[in-house]
């Protein structure tokens, strides 16, 4: 009996969606990468980057990667704008943080912004992927120069990754779409997510 609950306590949670949000300052690319994301993943031409505006409000865009359901929130960047952040963060499962790797002058920009959602305790043990977009531009530097010029402190408990990207020509989409999954299913901050989501039960 108790393996038959826990047989159907274990599909209904695989079956449960992940939370990605989408961070990073204004015209860093996270609305083009998201209409790129959901073009790779479900062959339907995303919205051409020359119609994609300022995001102020909330994109969502949801795929399936390796069998798990992923939803992602896409944020709008401007400074007025970034104090919206941080309610979306107590049900993240992961944060996708992407910069502008071809706009050298924005990096300080950048590098303070990933710093203050790093201090908020509402996103503890939450992975984080760094992208490092427009690869296709020939002023944008590599992943691991970018890594240098964040020069992140206290990053060392934290499960993370930096990736060079292009959301025009889709480099780097699928490596960090899959590195995405595979450490949200095994990490405590999912388990931790879905067992208080369990808990509260489905509602009325
Ligand atoms: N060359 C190049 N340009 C890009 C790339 N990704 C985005 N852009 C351009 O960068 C500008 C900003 O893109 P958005 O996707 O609107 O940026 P955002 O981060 O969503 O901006 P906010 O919504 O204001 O926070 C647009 O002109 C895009 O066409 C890329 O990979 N390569
Ligand atoms: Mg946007």
């Amino acid at each position: 009996m108790f393996s038959l609950f826990y047989g159907l306590w274990k599909y209904l949670f695989s079956k449960m969606e992940l939370h990605v949000l989408i961070l990073g300052i204004d015209k860093a690319g996270k609305t083009t990468l998201l209409e790129k994301m959901k073009s790779v993943y479900s062959n339907i031409e995303g919205i051409p980057h020359d119609r994609i505006i300022p995001t102020v409000g909330l994109n969502i865009g949801r795929i399936e990667v390796a069998n798990s359901k992923l939803v992602f929130w896409d944020l709008g960047g401007q400074p007025g704008l970034r104090s919206i952040w941080e309610k979306y963060y107590e049900e993240a499962h992961a944060v996708i943080f992407v910069v502008d790797a071809a706009s050298s002058l924005r990096f300080e920009d950048a590098k303070s912004a990933l710093e203050k959602v790093l201090r908020h305790e509402d996103l503890q043990g939450a992975p984080l992927l760094i992208l490092a977009n427009k690869q296709d531009l020939p002023e944008a530097v590599s992943a691991e120069e970018l890594a240098r010029y964040l020069d992140l402190k206290k990053l060392d408990e934290r499960v993370y990754m930096f990736e060079a990207v292009s959301a025009y020509d889709g480099m780097g989409i699928r490596e960090s779409a899959e590195w995405l999954v595979e450490v949200m299913e095994r990490s405590k901050r999912t388990e931790m997510l879905r067992a208080r989501a369990g808990a509260m039960g489905p509602g009325p």
